[in-house]
């Protein structure tokens, strides 16, 4: 579903990530591991169109989208969720879901019932202001609100950070279920190995911008996983 080859990307003339190649199968969830600085969120940025890389190539779902802008990208399936949430804060929740909800323009499936039953404090909290929520009930809602758009494709940004440990609980055991029930591919970034071990297929490692290793299903143990975060 989505193919990244020789993925090359940073910011002005210092590349961040060099050669990078990775994909992703549908149905599957692919989690991407590297400590502090690596350009975990530079690939992500990369995979959304909001970073042109110098040199390789992205396809998604058999068509070469390296030059396709972030709003194409959305629009043709690719769900994004970033590190920073960046859920409008002066705007409710269900208005937070309402703005996701614009990009979905081919299906009706994915409407609020269906995020309200797997988030229902979001349906609690449909009229109350999104910045006066915990980071953990604002990652729900970015959630959420990717999922009202009906993607096909999601890309999470370390979906772990800065939460407290019972959401992080209910989010690693909500997003294999989400992409179960909906069909919806997933390849997120992490540094916390509970939440890799709990959600991912298999495993990509990334160190100083290259992808080092891939661990399969059974290779996902604190043991091989923490050498990737050793300083
Ligand atoms: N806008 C930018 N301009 C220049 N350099 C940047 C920019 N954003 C990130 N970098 C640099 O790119 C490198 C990779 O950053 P990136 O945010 O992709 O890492 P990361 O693996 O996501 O880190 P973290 O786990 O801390 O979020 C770092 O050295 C960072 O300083």
């Amino acid at each position: 579903m989505l193919t990244c080859r020789d993925l090359t990307v940073g910011y002005g003339e210092t590349p961040i990530l060099r050669d990078v190649d990775l994909t992703v199968d549908r149905g599957e969830i692919v989690g991407v591991i590297g400590k502090n600085g690596v350009g975990k969120t530079t690939l992500m940025k990369a995979l959304v169109g909001l970073l042109d890389p110098s040199a390789g190539s992205i396809e998604y779902d058999g068509t070469d989208v390296t030059g396709w802008s972030a709003d194409e990208r959305a629009r043709a399936g690719i769900g994004y969720i970033p590190q920073s949430r960046d859920v409008f804060p002066d705007l409710t929740v269900e208005q937070n879901l309402l703005v996701g909800e614009a990009i979905n323009e081919t299906s009706e499936e994915l409407l609020y019932e269906t995020v309200y039953d797997y988030f229902p404090i979001l349906e609690e909290r449909a009229d109350q202001r999104a910045g006066s929520m915990s980071g953990g009930e604002q990652q729900m809602l970015a959630i959420a609100r990717a999922l009202v758009g009906s993607p096909d494709l999601l890309l999470l940004d370390e979906p772990s950070e800065g939460i407290q440990p019972s959401i992080v609980q209910q989010i690693q055991r909500d997003i294999p279920e989400i992409s179960d029930d909906l069909g919806i591919t997933v390849l997120f970034v992490e540094q916390n190995l509970g939440v890799i071990e709990a959600m991912s297929d298999r495993c990509y490692a990334i160190e100083r911008g290259t992808i080092v290793d891939e661990l399969g299903a059974g290779e996902l143990t604190d043991d091989r996983l923490a050498d990737f975060l050793a300083v």
